[in-house]
């Protein structure tokens, strides 16, 4: 047989007569915490999304000088984190290719994959749109997909607008002002290394696993290369 691997993907619907919109919520979720599901589940309701996928980055580009946990670790609490929600799956695409990972793949395979009655819309938060204008080919990522900009507490979405309307890549934004909750993966991550609470910043089950699994908590549990 040969050819390229298949990858599973979620079906979105089979109706040749209307459009489908297809949601992508990329990140590297160390862990994942509600930040990040308020922003994927208002998305879904402001922009009428069929479908969340959440996206485990496999090796974050911009990440790549930072200990990041295992790509199987952050898969699996994304899984827990998201399962209660019928509108969100958690995707392998990222974290089952090689090599550091790109967007511009992904939506490239996303394209392919699903037929041209499915719109494909990036999900950001405004920290990460402030920098899409360098992230790699970012001129066929605005081919590719819609973007959906969301406030976050911290940073400037008006800058985020400014420099990609002076780029001159022809992105569609669409921005989304969702409650703002200043949590990060980070503050999480130092709070339990810390020994401190992380309850209700992101969900139990996700605590849970990141006790039973001991992360955060001694440096041999992350993984530069991971
Ligand atoms: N509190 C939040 N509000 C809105 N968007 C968020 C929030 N936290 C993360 N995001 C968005 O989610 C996506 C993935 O973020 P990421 O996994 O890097 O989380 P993070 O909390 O920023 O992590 P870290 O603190 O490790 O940098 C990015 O687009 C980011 O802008
Ligand atoms: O493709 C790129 O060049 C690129 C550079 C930086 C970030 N991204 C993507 O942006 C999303 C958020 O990234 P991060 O590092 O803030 O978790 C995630 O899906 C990354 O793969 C993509």
């Amino acid at each position: 047989m040969g050819g390229r691997k298949k990858l599973a993907l979620p079906e979105i619907g089979s109706d040749p007569n209307r459009t489908y919109r297809l949601g992508i919520m990329g990140g590297t979720f160390d862990p994942i915490h509600y930040g990040h599901l308020v922003t994927a589940e208002q998305a879904r309701e402001a922009l009428g999304l069929d479908l969340v996928l959440f996206m485990p980055a496999g090796s974050p580009a911009f990440k790549l000088d930072q200990e990041v946990s295992s790509p199987e670790d952050r898969y699996a609490m994304t899984v827990l984190a998201t399962a209660a929600n019928e509108a969100f799956y958690t995707s392998r695409l990222e974290i089952d290719r090689e090599g550091v990972t790109y967007t511009v793949d992904t939506l490239t395979y996303l394209r392919e994959q699903y037929p041209s009655n499915v719109h494909l819309y990036f999900i950001t938060g405004a920290d990460a749109i402030l920098d899409i204008v360098s992230w790699r080919d970012a001129g066929q990522i605005a081919e590719l997909a819609t973007l959906i900009a969301a406030t976050r507490p911290g940073y400037d979405i008006t800058q985020a607008h400014e420099r990609i309307e002076a780029s001159g890549f022809p992105f569609d934004v669409r921005y989304i002002e969702i409650p703002a909750l200043a949590i990060s993966s980070t503050n999480i991550r130092q709070r339990v290394a810390l020994g401190k609470s992380a309850r209700y910043l992101t969900s139990e089950s996700v605590i849970g696993y990141i006790h039973k699994n001991h992360l955060y908590r001694k440096s041999d549990s992350r993984r530069k290369d991971a």
